[in-house]
């Protein structure tokens, strides 16, 4: 099937003609569908479109573009089946995975058509007797969202349904290996009767349509999440033109496991934080840093554990981890496997899995490394893949000492029963987010969202803290009232 961008509340062909095949990561012989390789007309016209439809979307109340909102999110409830299963084609994550997070974006979704329900601005005494002095929040204009694929519904909802409630209009250009779930989330928007312009969504390149929302001047402020590159680059662009930026990118995640903690826990939480969805998670777990008293008890858990854990075709019901989501992928992770196997000692994994009903797909084992040096290619770069490098450490501090040599800062954890660790463990660690027995990856829509170092620049995304970003101040004097 063929798709289209939507564009001022219509589906319509880029003015290229063009359009570039998607195929499911499992067996790249199965043509997922075709979607337009935009060019830079077809975002100027999206962008107008959102220019002209933000002069009446910004009037509304909150509470009016909340129905909006609840609409789309009960759309995506009411056919988690079906998207479900095509994000599971598309992107390869499990299909439970794939439902959680449909469902997931319904709930970010009903989480901001909610926030219609919450105060805006602050009343502040003024030094006057008959001012009246209060802030209000005025949206931005249009928006770009740059998305990637790894969670190709519930982050572009994540720009989007704050960027909407708060009054500003939406471009978007979806990662070009999951475009058809951003689609999914056009049409939960059309259906929702959301008015023409105010979202609109291009797909193509991000070299071609990607830069032309960078740069063109009606486009306000950009929100992205993907690559450290990638990233730098766009928000070097963007402040050029006086734009607001906000990124979320890298992660190399510590998971601490002190030698108090319950093995069984300890290995669960690795093998979750680690290998579900593939390794494919800013938040993934990718170091293991583990007390010297539990450290071969728990590494001879972990191998078993992970030797079990069943590699598939993801729409299987009993399969734990589906394939890398693109051949490019693949190809990155095999090649950082192969530093690993130069550097460090490989405890399982490391291959390509042998079965060949997985041989047309983007496979690659979860692997396990031990004796990794600090310095490592493994230790210290993302690897967006099943992979994770172990480390012995003699005590507490020489884990948080570790866990904090990176120069990224997005989430960490701690596996022990101690309190008075774990407590000092979330003041210790340099991370946007810590865990105490949670795994490092997960998100819930209603807190703060985000990195320190080199993860994250810009304000926090999701939770209040999105208004920050979706909006400006206003302070407003109001003399003669009296
Ligand atoms: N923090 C996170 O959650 C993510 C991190 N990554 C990291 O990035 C690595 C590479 O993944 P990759 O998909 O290449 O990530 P990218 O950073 O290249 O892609 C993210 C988004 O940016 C777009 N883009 C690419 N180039 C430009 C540009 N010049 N101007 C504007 N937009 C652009 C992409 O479009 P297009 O798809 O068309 O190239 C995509 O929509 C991964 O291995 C992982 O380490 C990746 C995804 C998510
Ligand atoms: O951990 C999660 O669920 C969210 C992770 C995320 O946002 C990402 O990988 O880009």
């Amino acid at each position: 099937m063929r798709y289209n961008n939507y564009i001022n509340g219509e589906w319509k062909a880029p003015s290229t003609g063009e359009y570039g095949v998607n195929t499911s990561p499992h067996d790249k012989n199965e043509i997922i569908g075709e979607f337009p390789l935009s060019g830079t007309s077809d975002v100027t016209e999206a962008v107008a479109a959102a220019k002209t439809a933000f002069a009446s979307w910004k009037k509304l109340s909150y509470a009016q573009r909340g129905v909006y909102l609840k609409k789309a999110a009960d759309y995506l409830k009411a056919n988690v089946e079906q998207i479900g299963l095509d994000l599971t084609r598309e992107e390869g994550k499990t299909l439970a995975e794939g439902k959680g997070e449909v469902l997931r974006a319904a709930s970010i979704f009903d989480y901001y058509a909610a926030e219609s329900l919450q105060p805006v601005g602050d009343v502040i005494p003024s030094a006057n007797a008959d001012t009246f002095l209060y802030t209000t929040r005025v949206p931005l204009g249009p928006i770009g969202l740059i998305t990637p694929w790894n969670f190709p519904i519930a982050i572009p909802v994540w720009k989007m349904a704050p960027a909407l409630i708060y009054g500003n209009t939406v471009v978007i250009k979806p990662a070009d290996q999951t475009p058809m779930c951003v689609n999914y989330v056009m049409e939960a928007l059309h259906q929702a009767g959301i008015p023409a312009g105010v979202v609109n969504c291009v797909y193509g390149r991000g070299s071609v349509v990607g830069e032309e929302i960078v740069t063109n001047p009606d486009v306000k402020a950009i929100s992205f999440t993907g690559s450290n590159g990638v990233g730098l680059r766009i928000q070097a662009k963007a402040i050029e033109k006086g734009k607001k930026v906000q990124l979320e990118m890298g992660g190399k995640n510590p998971l601490v496991i002190l030698a108090d903690a319950d093995v069984n826990k300890a290995v669960e939480l690795t093998i979750g934080g680690a290998f579900r969805s593939t390794g494919q998670k800013c938040t993934a777990t990718s170091r293991v840093i583990v007390e010297a008293g539990i450290y071969e008890q728990f590494r001879a858990a972990l191998v078993e554990r992970t030797k079990s854990l069943k590699v598939g075709n993801p729409l299987e019901a009993d399969v734990f981890m589906g394939p890398c989501a693109s051949e490019a992928q693949q190809a990155t992770v095999l090649s950082m496997i192969e530093a690993g196997k130069a550097e460090a000692d490989l405890l399982c994994g490391g291959e390509v899995p042998a079965d060949a009903a997985l041989a047309n797909g983007f496979y690659v084992q979860p692997t396990v490394f031990e004796n990794v040096g600090r310095d490592a290619r493994i230790a210290r770069e993302e690897i967006f893949g099943p992979v994770v490098a172990l480390f012995k450490v003699e005590n507490y501090e020489a884990a948080v000492e570790l866990a904090n040599d990176t120069a990224f800062g997005l989430s960490s954890s701690i596996c022990t029963n101690n309190l008075t660790l774990a407590r000092r463990f979330t003041a210790d660690m340099e991370t946007g987010m810590v865990h105490v027995n949670s795994e490092t990856a997960g998100a819930e829509p209603q807190v703060p969202f985000g990195g320190c170092k080199d993860s994250s620049t810009g304000s926090r995304e999701q939770g209040k803290t999105a208004i920050d970003f979706y909006t400006q101040v206003k302070t407003v004097y109001m003399d003669g009232m009296y």
